[in-house]
Protein backbone atom coordinates (compact mmCIF):
# COMPACT_ATOMS: atom_id res chain seq x y z
CA UNK A 1 0.00 0.00 0.00
CA UNK A 2 3.00 2.35 0.70
CA UNK A 3 4.53 1.67 -2.60
CA UNK A 4 0.91 2.94 -4.21
CA UNK A 5 0.93 6.19 -2.05
CA UNK A 6 4.29 6.52 -2.96
CA UNK A 7 3.32 6.17 -7.01
CA UNK A 8 0.35 8.72 -6.18
CA UNK A 9 3.06 11.13 -4.31
CA UNK A 10 5.61 10.82 -7.14
CA UNK A 11 2.69 12.00 -9.59
CA UNK A 12 2.03 14.43 -7.36
CA UNK A 13 -1.82 13.54 -6.89
CA UNK A 14 -1.43 14.18 -2.89
CA UNK A 15 -5.24 13.16 -0.66
CA UNK A 16 -4.58 9.83 -1.40
CA UNK A 17 -7.12 7.51 0.65
CA UNK A 18 -6.67 4.15 1.62
CA UNK A 19 -9.43 2.05 0.59
CA UNK A 20 -11.04 0.18 3.38
CA UNK A 21 -12.86 -2.89 2.30
CA UNK A 22 -14.96 -4.89 5.24
CA UNK A 23 -17.04 -7.72 5.27
CA UNK A 24 -20.18 -5.93 3.91
CA UNK A 25 -18.10 -5.17 0.66
CA UNK A 26 -16.81 -8.43 0.48
CA UNK A 27 -20.60 -10.17 0.72
CA UNK A 28 -21.97 -7.03 -1.43
CA UNK A 29 -19.52 -7.86 -4.54
CA UNK A 30 -20.14 -11.99 -4.04
CA UNK A 31 -23.76 -11.03 -4.74
CA UNK A 32 -23.60 -9.04 -7.34
CA UNK A 33 -21.44 -11.69 -9.21
CA UNK A 34 -23.35 -14.67 -8.25
CA UNK A 35 -26.00 -12.47 -9.80
CA UNK A 36 -24.14 -11.42 -12.69
CA UNK A 37 -23.18 -14.77 -13.00
CA UNK A 38 -26.64 -16.06 -13.69
CA UNK A 39 -27.97 -13.57 -15.75
CA UNK A 40 -25.86 -14.65 -18.39
CA UNK A 41 -26.61 -18.58 -18.24
CA UNK A 42 -30.20 -16.95 -18.35
CA UNK A 43 -28.78 -15.12 -21.52
CA UNK A 44 -27.36 -18.31 -22.95
CA UNK A 45 -30.24 -20.38 -22.76
CA UNK A 46 -33.07 -17.78 -24.36
CA UNK A 47 -33.38 -16.23 -27.54
CA UNK A 48 -31.62 -13.01 -25.62
CA UNK A 49 -28.26 -14.91 -26.19
CA UNK A 50 -28.72 -14.26 -30.17
CA UNK A 51 -29.75 -10.13 -29.48
CA UNK A 52 -26.70 -10.31 -26.70
CA UNK A 53 -24.43 -11.40 -29.49
CA UNK A 54 -25.91 -8.75 -31.22
CA UNK A 55 -25.00 -6.04 -28.52
CA UNK A 56 -21.34 -6.91 -28.38
CA UNK A 57 -21.39 -6.43 -31.98
CA UNK A 58 -23.05 -3.12 -32.14
CA UNK A 59 -20.22 -1.83 -29.14
CA UNK A 60 -17.19 -3.37 -30.99
CA UNK A 61 -18.64 -1.20 -33.87
CA UNK A 62 -18.81 1.93 -31.73
CA UNK A 63 -15.28 1.29 -29.88
CA UNK A 64 -13.69 1.47 -33.79
CA UNK A 65 -16.19 4.54 -34.53
CA UNK A 66 -14.63 6.44 -31.39
CA UNK A 67 -10.79 5.04 -32.19
CA UNK A 68 -11.36 6.52 -35.49
CA UNK A 69 -13.42 9.65 -34.72
CA UNK A 70 -16.10 8.29 -37.35
CA UNK A 71 -18.64 11.07 -35.59
CA UNK A 72 -21.80 10.08 -38.06
CA UNK A 73 -21.51 6.80 -37.10
CA UNK A 74 -21.15 7.84 -33.49
CA UNK A 75 -24.09 10.29 -33.78
CA UNK A 76 -26.72 7.56 -35.32
CA UNK A 77 -25.66 5.43 -32.19
CA UNK A 78 -26.11 7.63 -29.37
CA UNK A 79 -29.46 8.69 -30.78
CA UNK A 80 -30.71 5.53 -31.46
CA UNK A 81 -29.71 3.57 -28.26
CA UNK A 82 -32.52 4.77 -26.22
CA UNK A 83 -35.07 3.50 -28.74
CA UNK A 84 -32.87 0.11 -28.63
CA UNK A 85 -33.11 -0.12 -24.92
CA UNK A 86 -37.12 0.13 -25.22
CA UNK A 87 -37.09 -2.40 -28.31
CA UNK A 88 -35.48 -4.85 -26.19
CA UNK A 89 -37.85 -4.20 -23.55
CA UNK A 90 -40.96 -5.38 -25.90
CA UNK A 91 -39.27 -7.85 -27.96
CA UNK A 92 -38.09 -9.78 -24.56
CA UNK A 93 -41.62 -9.38 -22.68
CA UNK A 94 -42.63 -12.10 -22.41
CA UNK A 95 -39.12 -13.77 -20.77
CA UNK A 96 -38.92 -10.67 -18.61
CA UNK A 97 -42.81 -11.34 -17.66
CA UNK A 98 -41.59 -14.80 -16.94
CA UNK A 99 -38.17 -14.54 -14.82
CA UNK A 100 -40.69 -11.88 -12.68
CA UNK A 101 -43.14 -14.51 -12.24
CA UNK A 102 -40.21 -17.47 -11.44
CA UNK A 103 -38.85 -14.92 -8.79
CA UNK A 104 -42.47 -14.13 -7.30
CA UNK A 105 -43.18 -17.97 -6.67
CA UNK A 106 -39.61 -18.38 -5.28
CA UNK A 107 -37.83 -20.38 -8.47
CA UNK A 108 -35.85 -17.44 -9.84
CA UNK A 109 -32.56 -19.17 -9.02
CA UNK A 110 -34.02 -22.86 -10.26
CA UNK A 111 -35.08 -21.15 -13.87
CA UNK A 112 -31.56 -19.83 -14.84
CA UNK A 113 -29.85 -23.06 -14.03
CA UNK A 114 -29.21 -25.11 -16.70
CA UNK A 115 -28.06 -29.40 -16.11
CA UNK A 116 -24.44 -28.69 -16.23
CA UNK A 117 -24.23 -32.48 -17.17
CA UNK A 118 -26.72 -32.65 -20.44
CA UNK A 119 -24.71 -29.48 -21.93
CA UNK A 120 -21.13 -32.11 -21.79
CA UNK A 121 -23.19 -34.39 -23.70
CA UNK A 122 -22.69 -34.59 -27.86
CA UNK A 123 -25.29 -35.23 -30.60
CA UNK A 124 -24.02 -38.00 -31.70
CA UNK A 125 -24.40 -40.59 -34.92
CA UNK A 126 -26.78 -43.07 -32.63
CA UNK A 127 -29.40 -40.03 -32.17
CA UNK A 128 -29.17 -39.10 -35.34
CA UNK A 129 -30.06 -43.41 -36.52
CA UNK A 130 -32.56 -42.98 -33.93
CA UNK A 131 -34.61 -40.16 -35.18
CA UNK A 132 -34.26 -41.22 -38.70
CA UNK A 133 -35.59 -44.83 -37.99
CA UNK A 134 -38.42 -43.04 -36.15
CA UNK A 135 -39.41 -40.97 -38.59
CA UNK A 136 -39.25 -43.77 -41.09
CA UNK A 137 -41.31 -46.21 -39.44
CA UNK A 138 -44.18 -42.69 -38.30
CA UNK A 139 -44.01 -41.70 -41.92
CA UNK A 140 -45.11 -45.32 -43.22
CA UNK A 141 -48.02 -45.39 -40.76
CA UNK A 142 -48.83 -41.85 -40.97
CA UNK A 143 -48.39 -40.70 -37.79
CA UNK A 144 -47.68 -37.00 -37.44
CA UNK A 145 -45.23 -35.74 -35.99
CA UNK A 146 -42.35 -32.82 -35.41
CA UNK A 147 -39.12 -32.39 -33.86
CA UNK A 148 -36.98 -30.23 -33.54
CA UNK A 149 -33.14 -30.79 -33.16
CA UNK A 150 -31.35 -27.65 -31.21
CA UNK A 151 -28.94 -25.77 -32.60
CA UNK A 152 -26.53 -23.21 -31.75
CA UNK A 153 -29.62 -21.18 -30.88
CA UNK A 154 -31.00 -22.33 -27.50
CA UNK A 155 -34.43 -23.45 -27.21
CA UNK A 156 -35.26 -22.97 -24.31
CA UNK A 157 -38.41 -20.49 -24.66
CA UNK A 158 -40.14 -23.06 -26.98
CA UNK A 159 -39.51 -25.99 -24.30
CA UNK A 160 -41.13 -23.99 -21.89
CA UNK A 161 -44.19 -24.48 -23.53
CA UNK A 162 -44.25 -27.76 -23.78
CA UNK A 163 -44.15 -30.74 -20.81
CA UNK A 164 -40.59 -31.64 -19.63
CA UNK A 165 -39.31 -34.94 -20.68
CA UNK A 166 -35.02 -35.26 -20.69
CA UNK A 167 -34.95 -38.39 -21.83
CA UNK A 168 -32.41 -40.16 -23.65
CA UNK A 169 -33.27 -40.75 -26.61
CA UNK A 170 -34.38 -43.83 -28.58
CA UNK A 171 -36.94 -44.52 -31.83
CA UNK A 172 -39.50 -45.95 -29.62
CA UNK A 173 -39.80 -42.88 -27.41
CA UNK A 174 -40.30 -40.72 -30.08
CA UNK A 175 -42.86 -43.45 -31.67
CA UNK A 176 -44.72 -43.46 -28.78
CA UNK A 177 -44.51 -39.99 -27.61
CA UNK A 178 -46.40 -39.11 -31.40
CA UNK A 179 -48.63 -41.89 -30.92
CA UNK A 180 -52.42 -41.28 -31.15
CA UNK A 181 -54.32 -40.10 -28.63
CA UNK A 182 -51.91 -40.43 -26.15
CA UNK A 183 -51.33 -37.45 -23.71
CA UNK A 184 -47.74 -36.14 -25.03
CA UNK A 185 -49.03 -36.67 -29.06
CA UNK A 186 -49.53 -32.99 -29.73
CA UNK A 187 -47.18 -30.38 -30.51
CA UNK A 188 -43.26 -31.18 -31.06
CA UNK A 189 -40.61 -32.84 -29.44
CA UNK A 190 -37.99 -30.98 -28.36
CA UNK A 191 -34.30 -32.97 -28.74
CA UNK A 192 -31.18 -31.50 -27.08
CA UNK A 193 -28.27 -33.74 -28.23
CA UNK A 194 -28.59 -36.88 -26.85
CA UNK A 195 -31.76 -36.12 -24.97
CA UNK A 196 -35.67 -35.33 -26.11
CA UNK A 197 -35.79 -32.06 -23.97
CA UNK A 198 -39.46 -31.52 -23.88
CA UNK A 199 -42.61 -33.31 -25.64
CA UNK A 200 -45.98 -31.09 -26.52
CA UNK A 201 -44.05 -27.78 -27.51
CA UNK A 202 -46.06 -25.06 -29.30
CA UNK A 203 -44.04 -23.36 -31.65
CA UNK A 204 -44.56 -19.91 -33.44
CA UNK A 205 -46.52 -20.22 -36.72
CA UNK A 206 -45.15 -18.50 -39.53
CA UNK A 207 -47.25 -15.42 -41.29
CA UNK A 208 -45.80 -16.43 -44.86
CA UNK A 209 -47.65 -16.00 -47.57
CA UNK A 210 -45.37 -18.26 -49.70
CA UNK A 211 -46.55 -21.12 -48.29
CA UNK A 212 -48.31 -23.57 -49.65
CA UNK A 213 -52.12 -23.28 -49.13
CA UNK A 214 -52.30 -27.45 -48.64
CA UNK A 215 -50.08 -27.30 -46.16
CA UNK A 216 -51.58 -26.91 -42.64
CA UNK A 217 -50.41 -26.07 -38.95
CA UNK A 218 -48.11 -28.48 -38.19
CA UNK A 219 -45.92 -27.65 -41.67
CA UNK A 220 -46.53 -23.93 -40.75
CA UNK A 221 -45.23 -23.87 -37.23
CA UNK A 222 -42.07 -26.01 -38.59
CA UNK A 223 -41.20 -23.32 -40.87
CA UNK A 224 -42.38 -20.86 -38.06
CA UNK A 225 -39.63 -22.21 -35.62
CA UNK A 226 -37.18 -22.53 -38.39
CA UNK A 227 -37.15 -18.76 -38.74
CA UNK A 228 -36.79 -18.01 -35.29
CA UNK A 229 -34.25 -20.33 -34.75
CA UNK A 230 -31.37 -22.58 -37.03
CA UNK A 231 -32.85 -25.84 -35.86
CA UNK A 232 -33.78 -28.15 -37.73
CA UNK A 233 -37.22 -28.97 -37.47
CA UNK A 234 -38.76 -32.17 -39.08
CA UNK A 235 -42.46 -32.66 -40.11
CA UNK A 236 -43.84 -36.07 -40.40
CA UNK A 237 -46.82 -35.44 -42.77
CA UNK A 238 -50.35 -37.03 -40.72
CA UNK A 239 -52.36 -37.02 -44.03
CA UNK A 240 -49.57 -38.11 -46.76
CA UNK A 241 -46.74 -39.62 -44.54
CA UNK A 242 -44.05 -37.49 -46.34
CA UNK A 243 -41.38 -36.07 -44.21
CA UNK A 244 -39.79 -32.24 -44.60
CA UNK A 245 -37.53 -30.27 -42.60
CA UNK A 246 -37.89 -26.74 -42.17
CA UNK A 247 -34.73 -25.02 -41.82
CA UNK A 248 -33.78 -21.61 -42.12
CA UNK A 249 -37.63 -20.63 -43.23
CA UNK A 250 -37.29 -23.14 -45.99
CA UNK A 251 -39.13 -26.30 -45.79
CA UNK A 252 -37.58 -29.36 -48.05
CA UNK A 253 -40.79 -31.35 -48.77
CA UNK A 254 -41.36 -35.21 -49.70
CA UNK A 255 -37.64 -36.22 -48.41
CA UNK A 256 -35.91 -40.29 -48.62
CA UNK A 257 -34.27 -40.94 -46.17
CA UNK A 258 -31.05 -40.86 -47.70
CA UNK A 259 -31.91 -36.95 -48.06
CA UNK A 260 -32.90 -36.79 -44.10
CA UNK A 261 -29.09 -38.83 -43.26
CA UNK A 262 -27.60 -36.22 -45.48
CA UNK A 263 -29.36 -33.18 -44.02
CA UNK A 264 -28.83 -34.48 -40.17
CA UNK A 265 -25.26 -35.10 -40.70
CA UNK A 266 -24.64 -30.94 -41.14
CA UNK A 267 -26.10 -30.96 -37.64
CA UNK A 268 -23.98 -29.92 -34.93
CA UNK A 269 -20.68 -32.41 -35.50
CA UNK A 270 -19.66 -34.99 -33.68
CA UNK A 271 -15.66 -34.82 -32.25
CA UNK A 272 -15.16 -31.71 -32.54
CA UNK A 273 -13.57 -30.34 -29.29
CA UNK A 274 -13.67 -26.83 -28.06
CA UNK A 275 -14.74 -24.79 -25.27
CA UNK A 276 -15.94 -21.28 -26.71
CA UNK A 277 -17.69 -18.64 -24.74
CA UNK A 278 -18.95 -16.61 -27.92
CA UNK A 279 -20.44 -20.09 -28.99
CA UNK A 280 -22.15 -20.16 -25.27
CA UNK A 281 -21.83 -23.65 -24.59
CA UNK A 282 -18.93 -26.67 -24.84
CA UNK A 283 -18.82 -28.60 -27.74
CA UNK A 284 -17.02 -32.15 -27.95
N1 LIG B 1 -48.15 -24.15 -33.36
C1 LIG B 1 -47.98 -25.47 -33.24
N2 LIG B 1 -46.97 -25.94 -32.50
C2 LIG B 1 -46.79 -27.28 -32.39
N3 LIG B 1 -47.53 -28.21 -33.00
C3 LIG B 1 -48.54 -27.78 -33.75
C4 LIG B 1 -48.82 -26.40 -33.92
N4 LIG B 1 -49.89 -26.28 -34.75
C5 LIG B 1 -50.24 -27.54 -35.05
N5 LIG B 1 -49.46 -28.45 -34.48
C6 LIG B 1 -49.56 -29.92 -34.59
O1 LIG B 1 -50.08 -30.19 -35.86
C7 LIG B 1 -51.32 -30.90 -35.72
C8 LIG B 1 -52.31 -30.41 -36.75
O2 LIG B 1 -51.77 -30.58 -37.97
P1 LIG B 1 -52.51 -30.11 -39.31
O3 LIG B 1 -53.28 -31.27 -39.84
O4 LIG B 1 -53.21 -28.82 -39.09
O5 LIG B 1 -51.22 -29.77 -40.14
P2 LIG B 1 -50.68 -30.24 -41.54
O6 LIG B 1 -49.54 -29.30 -41.83
O7 LIG B 1 -51.79 -30.36 -42.53
O8 LIG B 1 -50.04 -31.63 -41.23
P3 LIG B 1 -50.51 -33.12 -41.65
O9 LIG B 1 -50.01 -33.33 -43.03
O10 LIG B 1 -49.82 -33.96 -40.64
O11 LIG B 1 -52.02 -33.15 -41.54
C9 LIG B 1 -51.79 -30.60 -34.33
O12 LIG B 1 -52.56 -31.67 -33.83
C10 LIG B 1 -50.52 -30.43 -33.54
O13 LIG B 1 -50.02 -31.69 -33.09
Amino acid sequence: MESIKGFFDNLGVTGFVRPSIGFSDFLDILIVAYIIYKIIFWIKETRAWVLFKGILVILGLAAIATILQLNTILWILSNTISVGIIAVIVVFQPELRKALEQLGKGQFFSYFIRNEEEDNQKASARTVDEIIKAVDKMGAVRTGALILIEQEVPLGDLERTGIPIDAVISSQLLINIFEHNTPLHDGAVIVRRNRVAAATCFLPLTDSNEVSMELGTRHRAAIGASEVSDAYVIVVSEETGSISVARGGVLYRDLTMEQLRTMLSQTKKVGKKKLSFWKGRQDK
